[in-house]
């Protein structure tokens, strides 16, 4: 019997240019991501996320990206970008991600670290979904560190972005080893911190489209 179709979901996050975020949405992808991370080299200016969220078509989410800002901070974000979705990428636990009224993914690193669906679950019972991250436990995100296969939960029961290092060369290999809800990509299809590629952002997109068409059931043993 032939799988269901199925369209694995696209965030490009990280970005800074308003060229950038009309051709993502150009490109069909599902969700871009804007950093207020303190610690990233992708960071831009609440000011700066208003001239992004204007170049977004609609049905595009935009995703504020946060790590262990603190609530002004947070809330000064949200009242200039106007986002759709909100992103945690460090300590943040369930109460403060909830407590903006917006839904949330909650970043984890995921390098080295045993943790079930069932632990996220239960440490971020309102998250809307999860984002996987290859890098270990308390570092940042966007560092271009792959994620083990083995360590995807087998029981993660809500939507999950698998991220870390991927870029066209090695995402569908990704997704024919995990079937992940969705992929994150951040360095993979940029020249420089927060300076993307257009043919780069293309090209991921047809990896992933293609890697769509197989059916399950072809699956790798790693994703490397
Ligand atoms: O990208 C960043 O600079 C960043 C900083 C702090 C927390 C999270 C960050 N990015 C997230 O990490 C993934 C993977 O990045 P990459 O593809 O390995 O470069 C990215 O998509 C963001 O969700």
């Amino acid at each position: 019997m032939s799988s269901p179709p199925f369209r694995t979901r696209i965030k490009f996050c990280g970005l800074t240019r308003p060229g950038d975020v009309r051709l993502a949405g150009e490109l069909g992808v599902d969700a871009v991501g804007v950093i207020f991370a303190a610690r990233s080299r992708r960071r831009v200016a609440p000011g700066q996320a208003e001239a992004l969220h204007a170049a977004l078509p609609p049905l595009v989410d935009l995703v504020a990206l946060f790590m262990d800002n603190d609530e002004r901070e947070v809330r000064a974000a949200i009242a200039q970008a106007r986002p759709t979705l909100l992103q945690f990428h460090g300590s943040e636990d369930d109460a403060f991600c909830r407590s903006f009224g917006l839904p949330y993914l909650k970043g984890v690193g995921m390098g080295g670290a045993a943790l079930d669906g069932r632990t996220l679950r239960a440490r971020w019972p309102h998250a809307a979904g999860f984002v996987l991250d290859g890098h270990a436990p308390g570092q940042a995100g966007g560092s271009g560190q792959r994620l083990d296969a083995a360590s995807v939960p087998a029981d993660l029961d809500v939507p999950w972005l698998l991220a870390g290092g991927l870029m066209p060369d090695n995402v569908g290999d990704a997704i024919r080893a995990v079937r992940p809800w969705g992929v994150d990509v951040a360095g993979g299809i940029e020249l420089a911190p927060g300076v993307k590629d257009g043919a780069l952002m293309r090209r991921f997109v047809e990896q992933v489209r293609a890697a769509d068409l197989e059916p399950a059931g072809t699956a790798m043993p790693a994703i490397g």
